[in-house]
């Protein structure tokens, strides 16, 4: 199989490629064009998964193509846009038929689930990599930003956190669980839900929000910075899966939920009367803190007492540590 046939035959053929809405001119030119609504911005996002740093190799490809498109997506929720598409560009090592076929199957599930269509890409042949770009629509100025914390606010998350974290040793099969124990959290790390409809229930109310990709604390520092507050922390109030307690313990769980990674729920901020209307609604929101005046992050321990915050979050270039083994370097 060509690289044309291929794309042809799983891409430009799959039914989240049609045309049709604001796509207008999609797989098979130089561009795909997109007619954005008057009075609307388009918001941009590109993220790159890395066999053997954002998935382990091998793995399954419909599993795979779900949670690339799941994480990508979850950049638009943390803006409070609305998905319109994405573009795909593929690095594979070889071009098998049905390793193809169970990958597109997994675009089209979560594309249908979050009313994507896939614009275009680019196929390549080399290690296996995925980057997604992905285009969103908000109404001019209601896009959701890191920068809008206001003193004042409740810090809030939307929903438990640590599972997908806590799930990588048995995505990496170095350990195993009980079925009832393994199953939701992995499905917290193959299939994460961007959360689309708590971001554009945001707009207009949340004063800072994003997506919580590399662990709640490290995330949480983006907002502290961007929005020149202080963010206070009750860690007794993070919000913490019962599987993941069952797997690894209270204490490694709640390490997960802190520093994990890899959660795709929001981390927003909020005022309190928007608070008490957002739990009217279903949501499993939690509150975890407050917006203060100042700089940086606070965590607070369960008798009130400030503790200091030893492990950020995922770091592609961290200085190597003791828990982090330095990824190999050439000429080194
Ligand atoms: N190589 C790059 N060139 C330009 N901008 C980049 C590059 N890498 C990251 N960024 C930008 O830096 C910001 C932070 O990136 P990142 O932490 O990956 O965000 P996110 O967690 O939302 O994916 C984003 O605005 C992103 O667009
Ligand atoms: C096999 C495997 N090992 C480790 C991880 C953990 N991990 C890798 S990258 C990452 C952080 C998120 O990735 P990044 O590229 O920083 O995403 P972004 O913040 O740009 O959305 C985490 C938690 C994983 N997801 N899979
Ligand atoms: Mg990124």
């Amino acid at each position: 199989m060509g690289e044309f046939e291929l794309i042809g035959r799983y891409f430009a053929a799959a039914a989240c490629a049609r045309v049709g809405g604001e796509l207008l001119q999609g797989i098979g030119d130089d561009c795909a064009l997109l007619a954005l609504p008057p009075g609307e911005h388009l918001a941009v996002s590109t993220d790159t998964l890395v066999a053997g740093v954002h998935f382990p190799d091998p793995c399954d490809p419909f599993l795979l193509a779900q949670r690339a498109l799941a994480v990508s997506v979850s950049d638009l929720a943390a803006m409070g846009a609305d998905p319109l598409a994405f573009t795909l560009a593929l690095t594979l090592p070889q071009a098998e038929p049905a390793w193809l076929e169970d990958f597109a199957r997994g675009l089209e599930r979560v594309a249908a689930h979050c009313g994507i269509r896939l614009a275009g890409g680019d196929t390549t042949r080399g290690p296996l990599c995925l980057t997604l770009t992905v285009l969103g629509r908000v109404p001019a100025g209601q896009a959701l930003t890191r920068a809008g914390a206001r003193p004042g606010e409740l810090l809030c998350v939307g929903g438990p956190l640590g599972a997908a974290a806590a799930a990588l040793p048995l995505v990496l099969g170095t350990s195993s669980a009980a079925p009832e124990v393994a199953a939701p959290l992995l499905a917290e790390y193959w299939t994460p839900r961007p959360q689309l409809a708590l971001g554009r229930w945001l707009r207009e109310r949340a004063g800072a929000a994003l997506d919580i990709s590399d662990g709640l604390l490290a995330d949480c520092g983006h907002i502290a910075a961007a929005s020149g507050v202080r963010l206070v922390i009750e860690q007794a109030r993070v919000p913490c899966p019962a599987p993941a307690k069952t797997f690894l313990g209270a204490e490694r769980a709640l390490a997960c939920a802190c520093s994990g990674g890899d959660d795709y729920r929001l981390a927003f901020t909020l005022a309190p009367e928007h608070v008490a209307e957002l739990a009217r609604e279903v949501w499993p929101v939690s509150v975890i803190g407050r917006v203060e005046e100042g700089a940086g992050l606070c965590l607070l321990g369960p008798d009130g007492d400030e503790i200091a915050i030893s492990q950020g979050g995922y770091n592609h270039f961290a200085e190597p540590s003791a828990e982090r083994p330095a990824a190999p370097r050439r000429n080194a």
